[in-house]
């Protein structure tokens, strides 16, 4: 399906897009001001769930079928979709007990699939905040299209100070967005919306203190996304200084590869696909899920 044309609702008010708190942030929301790569338009397409995460999962060969059928690279833009939302899918498992009435909170929401995945589960309302203006925009054209925009909403807002209030939120995540900031100052702002007892949950890359110090393929990641991936010392040190204990903490690295290996194989390649495999086997790269108490 495509999200351009066939509006069934009037295109939401553009969001108030306050100045970004600091030029990385201002290079950050450019970024994404102006992404539409194919890989993740072409996937969203498939079911209107508009992911920037990667997929986890055993890839289904009978589903993709014959290489040399005409509708296999068709097939192949479905399998990889159904691998991301698997991701996504989770991610949700370990948010813990949802109500109807509770608001979650999606840190660095991108187009908002995950947000729309968590409403459709939980049936809560869920706020999104991504430096993207156009990314804010989109997922709130979305929502609007499902008919959830009184349940789903995204803003511009730093997630470092967001605009929820302390307590507010029942959980709360970061998926693939906790490398554009210091995870002191983000764990600081996800104990204070969180109420105690809430759950917080992160997907996220990390280099692996057992390798020593990142590698270049982590240095070539950084430069493609214009992120900071942190080790997973730093991740679980700036939870204990924030009140956020584990509770799971999950290496996807086994079930993040045949994604990436399927990916390295369709036309829809962005040429980060080797670094990616490479540190993952290398072992320089860890892709983990860490599910926190707020205590
Ligand atoms: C890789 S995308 C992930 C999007 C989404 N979580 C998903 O799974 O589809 C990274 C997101 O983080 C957001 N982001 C990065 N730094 C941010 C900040 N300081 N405040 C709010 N959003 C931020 C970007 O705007 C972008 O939406
Ligand atoms: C695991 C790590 C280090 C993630 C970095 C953040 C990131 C850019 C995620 C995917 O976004 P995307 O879906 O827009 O990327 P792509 O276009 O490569 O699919
Ligand atoms: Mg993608």
């Amino acid at each position: 399906m495509s999200v351009s044309s066939t509006h069934s609702v009037a295109p939401a008010a553009p969001a108030f897009v306050p100045a970004p708190a600091t030029p990385y942030q201002g290079d950050i929301a450019r970024y994404w001001d102006h992404e539409a790569r194919p890989v993740n338009l072409r996937l969203g397409d498939v079911d209107g769930l508009y992911h920037h995460h990667y997929g986890i999962g055993d890839v289904d060969h009978a589903a993709l079928g014959d290489p040399e059928d005409s509708e296999y690279e068709k097939k192949l833009i479905a399998e990889l979709h159904r691998l991301e939302s698997a991701q996504a899918e989770l991610l949700l498992d370990h948010l813990g007990t949802v109500r109807r009435e509770d608001t979650l909170l999606d840190a660095g929401c991108g187009r908002g699939g995950s947000m729309v995945m968590a409403h459709q589960r939980f049936g809560c309302h869920v706020e999104g905040v991504t430096l993207s203006a156009k990314q804010a925009d989109f997922a709130n054209r979305r929502a609007g299209e499902l008919g959830i925009e009184d349940h789903v909403h995204a803003r511009v807002r730093n997630m470092l100070s967001t605009h929820l209030e302390t307590g507010q939120a029942a959980a709360s995540w970061n998926n693939e967005s906790s490398m554009y900031v210091d995870l002191h100052d983000l764990f600081a702002e996800h104990a204070r919306v969180l109420a105690v007892g809430g759950r917080y949950v992160t997907i996220t890359g990390c280099w692996n203190p057992r390798y020593g110090q990142p590698s270049k393929r982590i240095s070539q990641i950084n430069a493609h996304f214009e992120c900071n991936i942190h080790s997973r010392r730093e991740y679980l040190r700036a939870m204990a200084d924030n009140r956020l204990v584990p509770q799971a903490v999950i290496d996807l690295t086994p079930a993040a590869l045949p994604y990436w290996e399927l990916r390295a194989t369709s036309s829809l390649v962005t040429g980060i696909e080797e670094a990616f495999i490479q540190s993952y086997k290398d072992g320089s790269f860890q892709y983990v899920l860490i599910a926190a108490d707020r205590v």
